[in-house]
This record gives structure tokens, C-alpha cells and sequence, in this order.
């Protein structure tokens, strides 16, 4: 964290794909910083480098140019050795797809990288089993994912990306394949990580999910051509989603 509080910096990022007539500039020149305990919202059009630059902010994708800094620590530039660590450590990283390995229960899924990250198995399961109870599935720790709901498994997905505390957790239209109820579900652990000063960047083409937000951004064509401030509207929950009498 930088002394504004911000865990991620972001200055001049892109990242092209391709050469000559058929290079893409999918991220053109990005810069950001996203301040710790806030969720900040990423929309725009489909191809417009959403998941380019969260790829970017996690190390999954190294930048063709520009600096990323997370936790204070400049990551663009960083070993492919120092790149994976980060990835294990520092970054927790939830998909549309869920992406649980089909073989391992739930609990197994989140113990999975707490011992990647050298930690014991005993250190892995009762920070499995705190995940799982927070999220409301102490009862479904032994099932198999197919054993599960789409909101079940994504639940389980979120507990295994916070499985090593990391600094900031992104997620790429983590709701896409919920239905209202299991969406709403998502967004209420959100914004209990964030009461808890846990740092979000959830990419969204949901208008209801980056209302939720503390900050949306808009990007177009590899850009961001908004900011905007969105404070207090973890409140609404119940009421962007109708629920509310
Ligand atoms: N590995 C790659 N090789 C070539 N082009 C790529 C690659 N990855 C992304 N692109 C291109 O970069 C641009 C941005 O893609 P990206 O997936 O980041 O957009 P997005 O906003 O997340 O889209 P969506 O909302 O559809 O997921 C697109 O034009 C895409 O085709």
C-alpha cells in the first residue's frame, strides 16, 4: 500500500496482442489506483480490454507497456518465479466458469492452494472449513462440484481465491452465470469483505452488480473513459435487486 492507501497503482498500462495489420491494442494506456477496502466496478462493451487489465492487475498477463503496482510492490517487472508467487500469495482471482477442480470437494478446492503456498494441512483445512461456515456452506464441504448449485459453487470458488488472504480480489463477471437470488448472494459476501477491508475489482456487464460498487469505471476500446464515485451503495443491496418492501 502506497501512503494514500492505494494497493493497486496503475500508470500507462497496455497490452497489445499480435504484429503489423493484425495487432490489437487491447489495453491502451490505463492508469489507476484503487484504494484498499473499496470495490471497484469495470464496465464497458464486449472487447473493450476488461479482462486484458484484470489480467494485468493479477500477473496473469504481463503488461507491453506501462507499471503495475500491488501492495506497494511494482509486479510488471517481477521474475516469472516472483509473477507465479504473487499469483499463489497475493492475488485471488474468481471467474464466470467458477473453474473448481471437478475431482476435490469443496473443502479440498479451497485447502488446495494453502498448501501450494507451503502452508501445512492442517493450517489449509481450518482455513477451509472458517471459509466455507462464513459462506454458508459448513454442510456442503465434502460434496463434489457437479453436487452443487452454480451460487454453491461460486461461493466455493470465492473462498478458495481468499484462501491465502490475498491483497485484492478480482473477479471477472462473477455473477454471469448466477441467477438473482445466487447473484444476490455473491454481492452480500462482497460486501461483507469489504466491511472487513478486503480490496475488489469485479469486472460486470450487470448494472445491478456495479451499482453495488464503491467506484464503477467504464472502459471503451482498450481506455477508461469514466469515473465515477458510487459511495454508500453496498446499503442498497436488497433494494437494486427488488427485494425490498
Ligand atoms: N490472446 C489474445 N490474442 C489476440 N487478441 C486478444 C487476446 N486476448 C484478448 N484479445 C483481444 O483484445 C481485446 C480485448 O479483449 P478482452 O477479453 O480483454 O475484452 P473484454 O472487455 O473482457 O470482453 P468481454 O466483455 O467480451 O469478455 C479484444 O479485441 C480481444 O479480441
Amino acid at each position: 500500500m502506497n501512503e494514500f492507501g492505494d494497493v493497486l497503482q496503475v500508470r500507462g498500462l497496455s497490452r497489445e496482442h499480435g504484429q503489423g495489420q493484425s495487432l490489437v491494442r487491447a489495453v491502451g494506456g490505463v492508469d489507476l489506483d484503487v484504494r484498499a477496502g473499496q470495490m471497484l466496478a469495470v464496465m464497458g462493451p464486449s472487447g473493450c480490454g476488461k479482462s486484458t487489465l484484470l489480467h494485468l492487475l493479477g500477473g496473469l498477463e504481463r503488461p507491453t507497456d506501462g507499471q503495475v503496482w500491488l501492495g506497494g510492490q511494482r509486479i510488471d517487472t517481477v521474475s516469472e518465479r516472483g509473477l507465479a508467487r504473487l499469483r499463489r500469495r497475493s492475488v485471488g482471482f474468481v471467474f464466470q466458469a467458477f473453474h473448481l477442480v471437478e475431482e476435490l470437494s469443496a473443502a479440498e478446492n479451497v485447502e488446495l492452494p494453502v498448501l501450494l503456498a507451503g502452508r501445512s494441512a492442517r493450517s489449509a483445512r481450518r482455513r477451509a472449513a472458517v471459509l466455507l461456515e462464513r459462506f454458508g456452506l459448513a454442510d456442503r464441504a465434502r460434496h463434489l462440484p457437479w453436487q452443487l448449485s452454480g451460487g454453491q459453487r461460486q461461493r466455493v470458488a470465492i473462498a478458495r481465491a481468499l484462501a491465502n488472504e490475498p491483497l485484492v480480489l478480482l473477479a471477472d463477471e462473477p455473477t454471469g452465470n448466477l441467477d438473482t437470488a445466487a447473484t444476490l448472494d455473491v454481492l452480500r459476501i462482497f460486501a461483507d469483505l469489504r466491511a472487513a477491508g478486503q480490496t475488489l475489482v469485479v469486472v460486470t456487464h450487470d448494472e445491478r452488480v456495479a451499482a453495488t460498487a464503491d467506484r464503477l469505471v467504464t472502459m471503451r476500446d482498450g481506455v477508461l473513459v469514466d469515473d465515477t464515485w458510487l459511495a454508500g451503495n453496498a446499503r442498497r443491496l436488497d433494494g437494486l435487486f427488488g427485494l425490498e418492501g
